[in-house]
């Protein structure tokens, strides 16, 4: 090839069949781990394709064929292996098409620039590099003009006959009619050696060998001879035909593929016929893969599709980009759970001592479970709502579920909604797709692997909806047992039937859940724990899970009740037990530790005596019992120490109690005010509705000022409203009473009650209007130490949630008006304001 320069060192792509030459284009399947990894770091991790120039090396045909060049040791010294052809082709990569799902595979588009010379290996891994030489000569004229005019026009005439044979649709076909007159005669040889069919790799690769023009010209005529001959006698021209093997190529081996080569042509009229013995190992595997596809046990029409579908992965040339998407395709189909199922157990008393066996407490949604399988188990029909578990992180919203799964028998798949914005994620994407692949639910169903599993669909409130679709309205598709019977993932692009699935969902956050999703849904509210539920559930379930996981047992540690009590108060506060979880996983590793260091020392001691190790001598005093010194050298400081009534030291300050989707939260308001022009200030990762309730707490109580209020109040005063705790957003009217109650804190220079924290949303007219999460938020004021919650009196209905043993510590005021909250939050209320302030406007 004329005017190319190539590098010194390129990466090799290791070819064992198939030769690129010089300006000819081929197709190159990569399937080699060192291939892939090349082709992974070198060529896609660069920006552009541009200049991605790699070597072409090839299986020496003539080497040892137990020794595969694919994985051949490159020696110490960097030379290059026997088992390459030392002669290669320095190629630009022009496309490189498939993918890494669901494994690595790929077809690269190379066109050859020219031959070069393997000098040494000069990098092995991630993949080879080599040092080489360009060897095709800028102009070899000296060897052009050894070649006489003659012999010159035989070989383009000749070469003009094969091509009349030829299919016209072959690109290179195309390009060497439309040079075979103009290139210079090095470009004619190799390309013409391109669109040989009936040639062996051992004579293309002698091809390659040949850099002198005369020499190639020679080798390249000769086949070119050959062929017609063939081409001749199969298409009828002549009947005295038999087969000439080029006098270099005597192998026995060579001379069998070369027939068989013929043979296979005529049959299938494709390309590539010496490659048999990649046919023959793709033929076993698509054997295996049409008895797998036969034993899934399709429903029929279901099986008529694919086997059309494998019918044309048989005709399709495997170096064909699609083979490999098609193979992928077909390998899903047939992993599918068309037919398998587990054998479903379902007795619900068998049900109920799991479910007590496995979760503690939960009594609302056991109840619920059971007369769920209950139904089922009368009607044998799985016909039923949508099961949807609401509550905050840590309460055992996913652990019930596997729970379900275990006590009917059957697999559990778990898949996380969080962030899915595309349709596709759940529907999966058409084939036609670069890279496209199944929706979560088929790849779902292909883990899981029987047709009846538990399919846990966690997170259903973070669904969103981008621009590619919306996700939420295709899992409407897939739990409605009027349609799912008939599920059409994209991809698949076969119906599968989704009718025996057990779907569960899992939300932390009602609001968020998309509405249609929501109608098709049972809703079923976890609230979070107890203090006294917490410390019961750490020991009869996290300690002993711990224990286990942590090879280690009573014996070793002990974990008293109070521990755990003082973990939940000032290590962990939150409505589930996942950070209680955690923290007793802490004290379990720091207790693995000190007894394996206190064993290696004694064992590694060269003074121990073994007995000393045998009888555990020299251990700690076992059981390790964690009291508050121990939890304090493993936990570090309390976290949580400071109580609310350390807070509320000053004036202006109060606590309000707020809902969000982790559980309740004590929120404290702080207010501050300076002199101004009656201007508000409000933040703190504030929503509008909070803003709106802000005001009108202020506005309310400048119109309702009394004697027990300074004047400044209405005056010349800015106020500033500050919600600590920025990086939560709060939203939501309930902190109206809260802000009232700070300002008039504020206002009247006296501190609220600090053993009291409030909720209830305000108005204009003074009322206090009921709010909801009370469970919640009333386990976040006790947890938070308060003894008294102000709640709007609409609410008293919400207590009966409550759990006995907080009702009886807490006390708690029902206010109508905003009047009865501001007295009922500070000692001795105020003296002028009545309680029917509201009728003053
Ligand atoms: N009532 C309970 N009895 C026994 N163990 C419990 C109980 N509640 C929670 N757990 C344990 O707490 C841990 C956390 O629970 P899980 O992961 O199921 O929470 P989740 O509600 O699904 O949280 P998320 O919303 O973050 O997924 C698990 O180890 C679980 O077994």
């Amino acid at each position: 090839m004329p005017s190319v320069q190539v590098p010194k060192k390129l990466p090799i792509l290791m070819v064992t069949d198939g030769v690129v030459f010089p300006a000819a284009t081929m197709r190159i399947p990569i399937r080699s781990k060192q291939n892939i990894l090349m082709l992974e770091q070198r060529i896609l991790s660069a920006t552009s394709l541009h200049g991605s120039i790699v070597v072409i090396a090839y299986r020496d045909a003539t080497a040892d064929k137990s020794s595969s060049a694919d994985d051949s040791q490159v020696e110490a010294d960097g030379r290059v292996p026997k088992a390459v052809h030392t002669i290669a082709t320095a190629a630009i990569v022009t496309q490189v098409m498939g993918s890494n799902w669901p494994q690595p595979s790929y077809t690269v588009q190379v066109t050859g620039l020219c031959r070069v010379r393997l000098d040494r290996i000069v990098r092995q891994q991630p993949f080879l590099l080599a040092a080489i030489s360009q060897l095709d000569k800028i102009d070899d004229i000296k060897s052009v003009k050894a070649v006489s005019e003659a012999a010159l026009k035989e070989f383009t005439d000749d070469v003009w006959k094969i091509l009349n044979y030829l299919s016209p649709r072959d690109a290179a076909v195309q390009q060497l009619r439309k040079i075979v007159h103009t290139a210079s005669l090095d470009v004619i040889c190799d390309l013409t050696a391109s669109v040989l069919k009936e040639v062996t790799y051992t004579e293309l690769l002698r091809v390659l060998d040949h850099v002198t023009i005369a020499e190639r010209l020679a080798m390249v005529h000769s086949l070119v001879k050959r062929q017609l001959k063939v081409m001749e006698h199969l298409s009828g021209d002549d009947e005295s035909y038999t087969v000439q093997i080029h006098p270099e190529s005597t192998r026995v081996d060579d001379i069998s593929r070369l027939l068989g080569s013929i043979i296979n042509r005529k049959a299938v009229g494709g390309r590539d016929g010496d490659m048999s013995e990649r046919n023959a190992s793709n033929s076993t595997q698509r054997d295996a893969l049409l008895q797998k596809l036969k034993d899934a046990k399709m429903p029929p029409d279901v099986e008529k599709d694919i086997l059309k579908e494998y019918q044309k992965l048989k005709g399709m040339s495997n170096f064909s980009p699609e083979y490999n998407s098609l193979q992928n395709y077909l390998e899903l189909v047939a992993d599918l759970p068309w037919s398998t199922e587990s054998g479903e157990t379902l007795n619900v008393q068998k049900s109920r001592a799991d479910l007590d066996a496995d979760h503690y407490g939960l009594k609302v949604l056991k109840t619920r479970i059971l007369e769920y399988l209950a139904v089922r188990q009368l009607r044998r029909s799985l016909k039923g709502p949508i099961l949807c578990f609401v509550g905050p992180p840590g309460v055992g919203k996913t652990s019930v579920a596997k729970s379900i799964a275990n006590t009917l028998g059957r697999t559990f798949h778990r898949v996380a909604l969080g962030g899915i914005s595309d349709e596709s994620d759940i529907r999966g994407h058409r084939r036609t797709y670069i890279g496209s692949m199944p929706g979560r639910i088929i790849q779902g169903m292909k883990t899981a692997k029987t047709k009846n599993p538990v399919f846990l669909l966690d997170e259903v409130d973070k669904l969103t909806s981008g621009v590619h679709g919306d996700p939420s309205s295709a899992l409407l598709e897939v739990l409605d047992p009027e349609q799912n019977n008939t599920f059409l993932d994209h991809y698949l692009n076969v119906p599968f039937d989704l009718s025996g699935v057990l779907f569960i969902a899992t939300a932390n956050n009602v609001s968020g859940i998309p509405a249609p999703l929501l109608d098709r849904m049972e809703m079923i509210e976890i609230a979070g724990y107890t203090q006294e539920e917490k410390v019961r559930i750490a020991m009869d379930h996290l300690i002993p899970k711990q224990l286990r996981e942590h090879g280690i047992d009573a014996s070793h540690v002990h974990l008293p009740a109070d521990s755990i009590a003082i973990i939940v108060q000032r290590y962990t506060r939150e409505a589930g037990v996942r950070n209680l979880e955690r923290s007793i996983s802490a004290i379990c590793r720091a207790v693995a530790l000190k007894i394996a260091e206190a064993q290696s020392s004694s064992a590694s001691s060269p003074s121990a005596d073994s007995t000393v190790f045998r009888t555990d001598v020299g251990l700690p005093a076992l059981p390790i019992v964690i009291d508050d010194t121990a939890l304090t050298d493993i936990l570090g400081p309390a976290t949580h120490a400071n109580s609310g009534a350390e807070i509320l030291v000053q004036p202006g300050v109060a606590a309000g109690l707020a809902w969000t989707p982790v559980g309740g939260e004590v929120l404290y308001v702080e207010t501050t005010k300076m002199e101004g022009e009656g201007r508000v200030t409000l933040t703190g990762q504030l929503g509008d509705v909070m803003k709106e309730s802000a005001n009108l707490a202020l506005t309310w109580l400048r119109s309702h000022v009394s004697t027990d209020m300074k004047r400044d109040l209405i005056e010349k005063t800015d106020v500033h409203v500050h919600f600590p705790a920025g990086a939560v957003s709060k939203d939501g009217p309930s902190a109206g009473i809260t802000v009232l109650v700070a300002l008039a804190s504020l206002f009247t220079n006296r501190c609220v009650r600090s053993d009291t924290a409030m909720t209830g949303e305000v108005t204009l007219r003074g009322l206090l209007l009921p709010v909801g999460g009370i469970r919640d938020k009333v386990l976040a004021a006790y947890r938070a130490g308060f003894r008294r919650v102000i709640l709007p009196k609409r609410n008293e209905k919400d207590i009966i949630d409550i759990p006995e043993e907080i009702k009886k510590s807490i006390e708690f005021v029902f206010a109508t008006t905003m009047a009865e909250a501001l007295n009922a939050a500070f000692e001795g209320g105020f003296q002028k304001l009545q309680s029917n302030a509201a009728s003053k406007l």
